[in-house]
């Protein structure tokens, strides 16, 4: 989410990794930030201007963050291969992504980057949450539908991180992930339509529950940081448990669909049994 912590989290991980002797390389996608509190290995400032995107396509800030994002993706397979040759030598590739959560995961430019990753490393989403602006139920629900739609868009493990617990405890919001009653209660009874679709919704998430990992940490203090890589190492073994065999039967899927392509335009070129090529623009006189 916008202003939750993400750049603050990767920078406490990255100091936090760094001093366990478990270096990790770093890479920012996020075109529109102005001062980063880390240093990236790669950068898509160095690839894209923000601001000449902005003024050349005469766009707003998201369509710009999106333009950048779209040119960025069409050079990813140069960043990928930067960043499998770095792979053996780190334990942790993280990735910074965009304040505005849609212009990422919802765009082409992210699911391209997001699934280039994916098909080439074990790769693990981390939903960031500032705790205290999700402390009442609405915004509770709100922030969890959000967390259920990247889940399901990306098809990746997923951990949802309470951030700032130093200002407010993730005690309430985890507990109400697991007491569908608690979190009834504290709806109350509003009879608004809002009221009502956050009880039916609040009910229909507890599936999603099941399949995610929560972990309250502050990215200001340090706390909280190691029960976030146990919750990434385990992320990561249902990664390689269930996510792997999927993505390597899209790659063998798509590769068939690209032979087959291929044999296809062959035949259309190949000549036929009475020697005139598949691709002959009149049929023989009879
Ligand atoms: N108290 C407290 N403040 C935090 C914590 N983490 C981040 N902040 C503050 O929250 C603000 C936003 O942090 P960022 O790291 O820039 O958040 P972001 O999600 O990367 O922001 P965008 O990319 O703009 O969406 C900054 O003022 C941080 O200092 C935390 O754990 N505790």
């Amino acid at each position: 989410m916008a202003g939750s912590g993400k750049t603050t989290l990767l920078q406490a991980l990255a100091a936090h990794l760094g001093a366990t002797d478990t270096p990790a390389y770093l890479i920012n996608v996020d075109p529109a930030v102005a001062d980063l509190p880390y240093e990236p290995n790669i950068d898509i400032r160095d690839t894209v201007d923000y601001g000449a995107v902005m003024e050349d396509y005469q766009l707003g800030p998201n369509g710009a963050i999106l333009t950048a994002l779209n040119l960025f993706a069409t050079r990813f397979d140069q960043v990928l291969d930067l960043v499998t040759a770095r792979a053996p030598d780190v334990d942790y590739v993280l990735v910074d992504t965009p304040g505005q959560i849609e212009t990422f995961t919802w765009s082409a430019s992210g699911a391209i980057i997001s699934e280039a990753l994916a098909a080439a490393l074990p790769t693990v989403v981390l939903f960031v949450v500032d705790t205290q602006r999700a402390s009442s139920p609405m915004t509770f629900v709100s922030n969890m539908l959000y967390a259920c739609s990247v889940l399901y868009k990306t098809r990746l493990p997923l951990v949802v991180v309470w951030n700032k617990v130093d200002v407010a405890p993730a005690g309430c919001a985890q507990g109400w992930m697991g007491d569908y009653d608690g979190l009834s209660d504290a709806i109350g009874d509003d009879p608004s339509f809002a009221g009502g679709l956050a009880r039916s919704m609040a009910l229909t998430l507890e599936v999603f529950y099941e399949a995610i990992r929560s972990v309250g940490v502050s990215a200001l203090t340090g706390e909280g940081l190691p029960a976030l890589l146990a919750a990434i190492a385990d992320a990561a073994a249902e990664y390689e448990r269930e996510v792997a065999p999927d993505v390597a039967a899209r790659a063998a899927a798509a590769a068939a669909a690209a032979e087959e392509r291929q044999q296809g335009h062959l035949a259309s070129f190949r000549p036929s049994a009475t020697g005139h090529g598949a691709t002959s623009p009149t049929p023989p006189p009879r």
